[in-house]
């Protein structure tokens, strides 16, 4: 099984060519290969096919998403712990990065189809295998959609005002007033911070983050399920959109500073957001067959079948 490995600020990938939909993607073995000790290590998974042949191949049960056609490339993302998420904006400027560097995709702009529905994407400039790319995504329409609470880890256990936020998939984004980049470095973001669980059925993504002071935040997020990464497309834009709110504003700029570098989030007057940010592949290889097979067959209790 052929990967490339590749990562935006920091947030990183494998990237898995499949386009005749074969590769088994049960959630034990995405764990095994995503493992920075048993595996090669990685926050998520990309696997790369058209969205006709994921529909095909059983990935896609519900059909394909709002605006995405068969032939357009679907990214079908996993998190580290094997679940599947709706969308991942650091993955899909490196999916974009992975068509163009080799070679399968040669448009500045084009559709990548995700569970979120359809995303454009536009590079420009380099966009070889050894050049940082500059990536841009329609991330589609940005949301509140209640208010909340998050308490983190560490010592004093400190529990913030949060708001609700969809960007295709869900967010709680603490805001927190007179936080700097000082005191956002000092919270313990890895321990798993504790939501309402109500609100978000299925989890959820938390990011914490700095007031908007000259057009820029800083933030921290854990994501669900993969931890605190070092950075988060959807989160940098829940976290602007949070961060705009707070101020009193429906639209603008803003810079994000996650740990693993910077993008920049639009959120125009129509409600619909735009990422703008870097996109690096790093290596390519082979994961060795004999050990993708026991991590495979691990993952299957005897007599149930293959996953997709
Ligand atoms: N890292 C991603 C988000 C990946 C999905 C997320 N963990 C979820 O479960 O919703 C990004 O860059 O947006």
């Amino acid at each position: 099984m052929d990967f490339v490995k590749g990562h935006g600020t920091e947030n990183d990938f494998l990237v898995l060519p499949d386009d005749g939909v074969g590769i088994d993607l049960a959630p034990a073995s995405v764990s095994a290969l995503c493992d920075r000790r048993r595996g090669l290590g990685a926050d998520g998974i990309l696997r790369v096919a058209r969205a006709g042949a994921l529909v095909a191949g059983g990935v896609l049960p519900a059909g394909l998403p709002d605006g995405v056609g068969e032939q357009d490339w679907f990214m079908d993302y996993r998190n580290a712990d094997g679940s599947v998420a709706e969308m991942c904006g650091n993955g899909v400027r490196v999916f974009a990065h992975y068509l163009r560097a080799s070679g399968r995709e040669d448009r500045e702009s084009f559709v990548v189809g995700t569970r979120a529905g359809a995303r454009a994407v536009t590079m420009t400039g380099a966009y070889d295998f050894s050049s940082e790319a500059r990536v841009s995504v329609e991330m589609g329409p940005v949301s509140g959609f209640g208010e909340s609470a998050v308490q983190l880890g560490g010592a004093d256990r400190p529990r913030f005002p949060a708001v609700a936020v969809d960007v295709g998939n869900p967010h709680l984004v603490a805001v927190v007033d007179g936080l700097d980049a000082a005191g956002l470095a000092a919270l313990d973001i890895a321990a798993a911070p504790e939501f309402d669980a109500s609100l978000f059925p299925g989890g959820v993504n938390v990011e914490v983050v700095t007031p908007l002071r000259a057009g820029g935040v800083a933030m921290r997020v854990h994501e669900r399920g993969v931890g605190e990464t070092r950075s988060c497309g959807t989160g940098t834009v829940a976290a602007a959109y949070a961060a705009l709110c707070a101020d009193g504003r429906p639209a603008g700029r803003v810079e994000v500073t996650v740990p693993g570098g910077e993008v920049t989030v639009t959120i125009g007057t129509d409600g619909r957001a735009t990422l703008e940010g870097p996109s690096m592949l790093v290596a390519s290889g082979a994961v060795d067959d004999r050990w993708w097979k026991r991590a495979v067959d691990a993952a299957h209790p005897a007599g149930l079948g293959a996953a997709r």
